[in-house]
């Protein structure tokens, strides 16, 4: 008895020991324990949807935040609204999401709900003189990216694809450490996965909801891939997809259209003007340890960056030489208490609200160039591989018409 119970103390010892700095930083994930005060200018952000999402990424950030404040929600069901508003201290409820958008007293729309009706919400936001902070994938289709992004120029609003995971200082330094610094030498080959079990994945995915739903997934496979390519110099071609209800498989090249290497004759000779090799792979129903990884190889070795979504939980990225890095840590002149553990959805909220207070003009339209350019960059390349996959493209949904539909 007395063995048994001294192996089992010790054991949850030493597990509590080596878990507790990941404990701790997912701590930072859940809202703060003490209210922080608001400042009288604070971003006003309305809830389109009383979504599981939203806690992570609008509420939660947003109660550690003096500058954002949640002011209302609207769901389907008025009901349902006020159940989510009484749970997370939401002052006021609508009884339609467009009735929430046309509130005055609502400087952001954080749409949270299902991407069939992405496209026409945020349409209808925009028009209505609202920012929108958009849930990924943000669309299905390259010509509806292409539409949102001109009226969001238009009515000079931010519109930001919630991308969350490249906010992270890990997603950020992995580019620095490939894109700017080229540790890895020439790039040769990029691979993407994102492995994370879902038992019901299977059961509740239909053929009619499949690329949706897995969608979700390997949409951030593209985004990784454009992040970690840089800029607009890669014509991709798409060599296979495989998409399965809860698989999907690709393989593409991307040739660099022009080399900046060779026109700054920077050295990158013929190498740099190689094709780079990707294979993208995510799964939802294979039972392993959950893997979300890109790696990089090339002429100088390789890099891997693994658990590049939830990277504030737990992540590592592994150098050409077996070095090992990881940051933790905000900004540099971040010293708040917080900093250590900020979670990818914090720092996305922090990005979102310096874009609407930004001064700089010039600044503000540098960014928003560059966040809309990966946004319709994403829906075509999502587009495409759809197609060459021989699956239905997903339309989306008219608004409000279409919100109440059964998915
Ligand atoms: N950033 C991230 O980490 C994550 C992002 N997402 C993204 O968030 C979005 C929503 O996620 P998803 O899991 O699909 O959605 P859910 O099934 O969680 O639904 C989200 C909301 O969609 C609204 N909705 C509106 N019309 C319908 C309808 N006909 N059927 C069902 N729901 C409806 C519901 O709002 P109401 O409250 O009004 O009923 C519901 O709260 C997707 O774009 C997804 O990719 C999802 C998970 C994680
Ligand atoms: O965005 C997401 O991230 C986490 C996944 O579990 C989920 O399927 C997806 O929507």
């Amino acid at each position: 008895m007395f063995p048994r119970f001294a192996l089992f103390s010790v054991t949850t010892a030493v597990l509590a020991y080596a878990f507790a700095p990941m404990a701790q930083r997912l701590l930072f994930l859940m809202p703060a324990s003490t209210a922080v005060s608001k400042d009288p200018s604070a971003i006003k952000v309305g809830l389109v949807g009383a979504a599981d999402i939203a806690k992570f990424a609008v509420l939660w950030p947003a109660s550690r935040e003096s500058s954002v404040v949640v002011t209302a929600v609207a769901a389907r069901s008025v009901d349902k609204a006020k159940a989510y508003a009484a749970k997370h201290g939401i002052p006021k409820v609508h009884s339609n999401y467009q009735e929430l958008i046309m509130d005055p007293d609502i400087d952001v729309v954080y749409i949270g709900v299902i991407t069939e009706l992405h496209y026409a919400i945020t349409q209808y936001a925009l028009q209505h003189g609202k920012h929108v902070l958009l849930e990924k994938p943000a669309v299905f289709l390259e010509h509806e990216a292409k539409k949102l992004v001109a009226l969001a120029r238009e009515q000079n609003k931010i519109l930001l694809e919630a991308f969350h995971w490249r906010y992270h200082p890990a997603a950020i330094r992995v580019q620095e450490l490939v894109v700017e610094q080229k540790v890895v030498g020439s790039l040769e080959s990029m691979e993407l996965k994102a492995s994370l079990y879902d038992p019901m994945a299977s059961k509740a995915e239909g053929a009619a909801k499949q690329s949706v739903k897995l969608f979700d997934r390997w949409c951030y496979l593209v985004d990784e891939m454009h992040y970690y390519l840089p800029k607009d110099q890669w014509d991709i071609e798409i060599e296979s997809v495989e998409m399965m209800p809860t698989k999907m498989h690709a393989k593409l090249t991307a040739t660099p259209v022009e080399s900046p290497d060779l026109e700054k004759g920077e050295g990158g000779g013929a190498s740099a003007v190689k094709p780079v090799q990707i294979t993208m792979d995510a799964y939802k129903d294979k039972l392993e340890i959950p893997s979300w990884y890109v790696s990089f190889q090339g002429s100088n070795g390789s890099l891997r960056y693994d658990n590049a979504l939830f990277p504030f939980i737990y992540h590592k990225i592994t150098k050409p030489d077996g070095t090992v890095e990881q940051r933790y840590t905000a900004a540099a002149n971040d010293t708040s208490e917080n900093a250590v553990g900020k979670s990818t959805f914090a720092h996305q909220l922090e990005i979102f609200a310096s874009l609407l207070t930004e001064q700089d003009e010039w600044k503000k339209a540098k960014t928003n160039q560059a966040l809309w350019a990966s946004m319709i960059r994403n829906a075509k390349m999502a587009e495409r591989m759809v197609a060459a996959s021989d699956q239905t493209p997903v339309s989306s949904w008219t608004f409000p018409q279409d919100y109440q539909m059964p998915r």
